[in-house]
Parts: C-alpha cells; structure tokens; sequence
C-alpha cells in the first residue's frame, strides 16, 4: 500500500476517533479486529475521497444503530415454518472456500421466488446472512489461514431464471442498495453460470442498476462454470450447481446435504443455530416478527447508480421480449430447439443449457446435415472464445475499433450510380460445397481489385475450418485502407460474436434466419443498431421471408439461392420469394434485397434485378478468375467501376 493510501487511511481514522460514542461501539462490530481493512474498504467504495468516504462510513453507522443491526443476529425468524419457507424461496448458501481461503457463497437467482414472505422479511434474512458472513465466517476464515481475510467470492446460479424475474427488482433494488451502502467491498467477484437464453435480456435491465465497481466485479462464465471455479476453488468446495454441466436445476442435485442451499446443508444448521442461540440469550428484551430495515437513499454525490427509468425499459423490453411468444413459450417450458422448429427451423442447436427441457446431448448428437454440423462446431468455437475474451474486454476492444461505414447507404449509391445491384464481392478461398476456390489466396490483394473495379461492398469469410477464412484477413483488409464497407461473413449464434466482429472492423454481419429464432433476430439486430452495424438477414424460403417480414427496422434481406443443407443452387429461388405480397412489402418499407449465391452471368445479374434484387453476393464467379477484380465487368456486362 503506498504512502497516501496510508496518509487517507490515518486522516479517515482521525475523523472516526471523533464520532460518538454509539457510534463507535457499532464501528467495532463491523471491523472485528481490523479497522485499517475496513476503512480501506469505505475508501476504495469512495475513489479514496476522505470526505466522502467518512460520509458513507457514518451514514453506514447510523443507518445500523436506527435498524439495530448489531443484533440482528439475535432475532430469529419464527416461526420455524417461515424460516423454512423464506429459505426455499431465497436460494443462498456456502460451499466451502476459495483456495486462498476466501467464502465461496452460492446464490440460486433464477429459482429464488421471494413469493413466501413480505419482503421485510427477505431483506432482514439477507442482512442476516451478510452478519453472519462478516462476524462468524470471515473471522474464521482469518483464523483458519493466518491472515486477515475480509472478502467472499459469489456465484450466482441463473438456472431456471425467467423474464418474470424482473417483477422481483423492487427487492433486488433494495438488497443491493443495503449491500452498496453497508457493505462495500465485502465481494471480489460475482460468477455467473448456467445462464440461460434469456439472461442477456435480464442482465440488460438489471445492469443499469447497479454501481459500475460492482459491475466491473461480475463475470459471466460458460455453462455451469465448472472449468473455470476449479481454478479458484476445489471441487469439494465447488457449488453443488457447478458439478455438472446442464444438471438442469439448482435445486436438486443428489444429496440433501450436498445442496447447499438446503437446510440440511452444514452451513445453515451452523446458521440456524446460531442465531437460535443467540435468540434465546435476548428473547426477553425483543419482540419477534420481522424487522423493519429502513434502505437509505443512495448518495447521489458519492455513488453512480444510474438513474434508468426501469418502467421504460421494461416496457421498450416489453414490446420486443417481455410478450414476445418465444418468451412464453419457453417460460412454460418448452426447449429452444421446439421453440426453433415450430418457427420452422431445422437447425439444432447441441450445447445450451440452463433449461431442464432441454434434455440430454447424447439424444441429438449426430448432426442431419452440413448447417447443422457448422451450427455445433461453431458453438464449441465461441464457447472457447468466450473464455479467452470475455464480452467486458471485447466491448472495450470495441471502443478501439475503427470507425463503422455505412453499408446500406454504400449499396443504395452504388445501385444509383450503376443502374444495375450493387455488388458485395467474396473474399473467400473455400467452401464446403466447392473445395478449395483458389489456392493462391491474398485477401488484402484480392479485396483491393474488387474494390478497384467497382465493388460497392466486400463480403469476408472469416470461418476457418469450413471455408479457410479467418479474423486476421478481416482485421487485414480493413487496415490496408480499403474503403468499401466490409460485411462480416460468418456463422453468427451469439452476440458475443457481433461484439467480435466490430472489434475487428466490420461494418456489417450476416445473420441467418434458418438458424437463428425470431427473438435471437430481434435481439441481434437491436445489438447491431447499438454498434451502428448493418444486419444482412439471409433467408431462403417464404417461411423465412415471412419471419423477417414481421421484424421492424429491417433494411437488408439476403435471399440464397443456395440451400445449405443440401447445396442445392436454384436462382429462381430468388424470384419465388419476391412474387406477389412479399416484394410489395419489402417495396414498401424500402428494404434492399441482396441476392445471393450462383451468380454468373449478366443474364443471372438480370434476372434477378427483374426480380426486385437491388444487390448481389457473389463468391465463386469472380473468386476463380485470375484477376477477380477484372472479371466484374464481365458478371455485369459493363464496366461498373468509378
Ligand atoms: O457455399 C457453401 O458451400 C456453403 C455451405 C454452407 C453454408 C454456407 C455456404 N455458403 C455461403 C454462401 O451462401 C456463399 O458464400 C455466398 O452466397 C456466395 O455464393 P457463390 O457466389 O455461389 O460463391
């Protein structure tokens, strides 16, 4: 610690030596022993602000004596019924300790319900547990490892979380504000795990709510976290909702014992107990019933909650994923991948977790066809990514990107300037159906003919294992000061890889509608908008025109002509989807229509214009070519460059 941490400590001591006597009697209850650690603690909450710090401290203080905190731990919760109830209702437990010896707390939010009690009740329960944390478990944590040990780690098991979850955040709100203001510093990280599909849309309206010091502390781990505890934590102390991946539930896990959410649990006999004992010891001087704990108002000057209009956001969520049928239908238990298919989707999805309903992985492991094999190869790859480059760091890779470009506005110019559909030109070397396209691959070359020779916008693979692409040719291409807006051309499943694809430059991605479901689109596309990225949504079938039909603020369809679980290429598929109702709409709203696939000659490039195509994807009839920028002028016809 340096010498003004020291100094700021000494001058915040100083200030504490002058407060009152009661004041100072509950001060010794919260350092137990260690008054420079906790003042360090009411400093770092403040950005080592002396006055503010010594502002939150006594405000702390006599928030604690008006609520009689300091014997809290002497009020039973009766009767024991109630108990009972509240902590079936309120998942929270121990499993053990950290390696370096800190608490390892377990909290079960998606299956807390808080429906069994008023929510005095829950909030005197909580500050029960924090009591007990600070005055029993932590003192002997010191102990038991020779050294001061002020802090817990927390995991937090989102199993079987719900969208109605968010009608608990009047008590969310009060317990975090308690723990903001009275607690500060007490938790050095928050893990995340089994987060299901919905957790994104929770996270974004819970987030604004919270400190960003406390955001900073959260990590959202893959699956149930397992891989990554194990290297803090043993796996005796490891929570019983970590063992196993996609053990569907934190609320049964094999033995009662195990579950330390149970009553049963070591941890909350230690608890009951204790408490119990200390009950007895004043039950003369109390009356039982729950406690009254008033929450203070947050310090406007001192704290940066933000002041987000929950309402607003809930009800903008409203619209969008509250309602949305996917939402109830999954709240009702149905698996994603019934949910998919009923929307028509074929393609499986083989690794989420965090819905019982989504059975086990051995009942669908082989994939039907190539999609789906990219599908799950795919989720493997990101979960992997996910590890090395959290969304946190990715977002702040983001903020170092170079700037976006409008894709939709290049595509509208070009097609103005040339008369014919402006031109997304492939960078890419291989594909599945074809092999290898080109052997002699330079991207930054091939990227600089195309736009040379009058491509509005280039379109760059960046799958490795199917087609040869990579991330580095994308980041390439972009550095070599190639002007034309670049689309991310990848097999997108999660909005961490949106997030990936803007850090690396682009200025567009493609989402595909025979892989993704409508709330995926809807949340996708949203993302997009946030990033300032156009969202390319491919159909290829009416089925799938009509999904993205019903989604608002689409500007970009991609028709392929390919099927790609069969590699069928057909490009009158194109004119299909555009007959009758369909092209009106998409007339109507002004939506560009990218044609895609099978593209070779100027008499596809007009057959599919006729069809309403304002733009072409094209891939292998320029990539083959010795130049690939020379051989536009042959695809079109003319000479489309500048
Ligand atoms: O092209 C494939 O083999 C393929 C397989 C599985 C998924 C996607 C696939 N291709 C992506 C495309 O649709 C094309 O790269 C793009 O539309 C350009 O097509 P083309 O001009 O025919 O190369």
């Amino acid at each position: 610690m340096g010498i003004a941490s020291q100094d700021a400590i000494m001058q915040l001591s100083a200030l504490v030596d002058e407060v009152d006597e009661p004041l100072k009697v509950t001060f010794k209850n919260i350092h137990m022993g260690y008054p420079s650690e906790t003042l360090v603690r009411f400093l770092k909450a403040r950005e080592w602000s002396i006055p503010k710090a010594h502002k939150m401290l006594v405000d702390c203080l006599n928030w604690r004596i008006q609520n009689h905190i300091d014997i809290i731990l002497n009020k039973p919760i009766i009767p024991a019924d109630l108990y009972r109830k509240i902590r079936d209702s309120q998942l929270v437990g121990m499993s053990g300790y950290t390696k370096d010896g800190h608490p390892v707390f377990a909290i079960g939010v998606g299956l807390s319900t808080y429906d069994k009690a008023s929510v005095n009740y829950y909030v005197q329960s909580h500050i029960q547990i924090n009591e007990y944390r600070d005055r029993v478990i932590l003192p002997a944590a010191s102990k038991k490892y020779g050294r001061h040990i002020g802090t817990c780690v927390k995991v937090l098991d989102m199993t079987g979380l719900k969208l109605s979850a968010l009608n608990q955040l009047k008590l969310l709100t009060i317990i975090s504000t308690v723990d903001d203001l009275n607690y500060p510093e007490k938790t050095e990280t928050y893990y995340i795990v089994n987060a299901p599909y919905i957790f994104s849309a929770c996270w974004k309206v819970v987030k604004p709510l919270l400190q960003e010091r406390t955001r900073r502390k959260v990590q959202v781990l893959q699956g149930c976290g397992r891989d990554e505890l194990l290297k803090i934590v043993d796996s005796a102390s490891l929570p019983h909702f970590c063992k196993r991946e996609g053990c569907g539930s934190s609320r049964h896990s094999t033995s009662r014992s195990d579950d330390c959410f149970s009553l049963d649990h070591p941890f909350h006999q230690q608890l009951y107990n204790y408490i119990k004992q200390k009950g007895q010891e004043y039950v003369a001087l109390l009356k039982q019933g729950s406690f009254h704990v008033d929450v203070p108002e947050p310090d406007p000057e001192g704290i940066k909650i933000k002041s987000t209009d929950v309402r607003a956001t809930l009800t903008y969520k409203g619209d969008d994923f509250v309602n949305s049928v996917e939402v109830q239908e999954w709240e009702s238990g149905m698996s994603l991948n019934d949910i998919a298919a009923k929307q028509g989707i074929r393609i499986r999805r083989s690794h989420r977790t965090g819905h019982p309903s989504e059975g086990s992985k051995d009942e669908k492991d082989t994939p039907r066809n190539i999609l789906e094999q990219i599908i799950w190869d795919k989720e493997v790859e990101v979960a992997q990514f996910k590890q090395t480059k959290p969304l946190e760091t990715l977002k702040k890779a983001v903020e170092g990107a170079p700037p976006v470009r409008d894709f939709v506005g290049a595509l509208r110019e070009s097609y103005r300037r040339t008369g014919v559909p402006a031109l997304i030109a492939e960078v890419k070397k291989a594909s599945p159906s074809k092999g290898v396209l080109r052997e002699d691959f330079d991207p930054v070359q091939i990227a600089k003919t195309y736009e040379k020779h009058g491509a509005a916008c280039l379109s760059i693979l960046t799958d490795e294992k199917y087609f040869q692409g990579s991330f580095q040719n994308l980041e390439a291409v972009r550095k070599a000061g190639v002007e034309c807006p670049l689309l991310c051309k990848e097999f997108i499943i999660d909005s961490w890889q949106i997030y990936n694809a803007r850090s690396k430059g682009a200025d567009a991605v493609l989402l595909i509608a025979g892989v993704l479901p409508d709330l995926d689109i809807k949340y996708m596309t949203m993302i997009c908008r946030e990033l300032g990225l156009a969202a390319l949504i491919e159909v290829h079938d009416e089925r799938e025109m009509d999904r993205v039909l019903k989604i608002d603020g689409i500007q970009l369809i991609g028709i392929n002509n390919r099927n790609l679980e069969t590699f069928e290429v057909d490009i009158s598929n194109t004119k299909k989807l555009l007959e009758g109702e369909r092209g009106e709409i998409i007339q109507r709203r002004g939506i560009i229509v990218v044609g895609e696939s099978g593209l070779f000659t100027p008499q596809d490039i007009s057959y599919v214009q006729g069809a309403g195509v304002r733009a072409v994807l094209v891939g292998e009839s320029l990539i083959k070519q010795i130049d690939p920028g020379k051989a536009i002028s042959g695809l079109f016809g003319k000479d489309v460059s500048k």
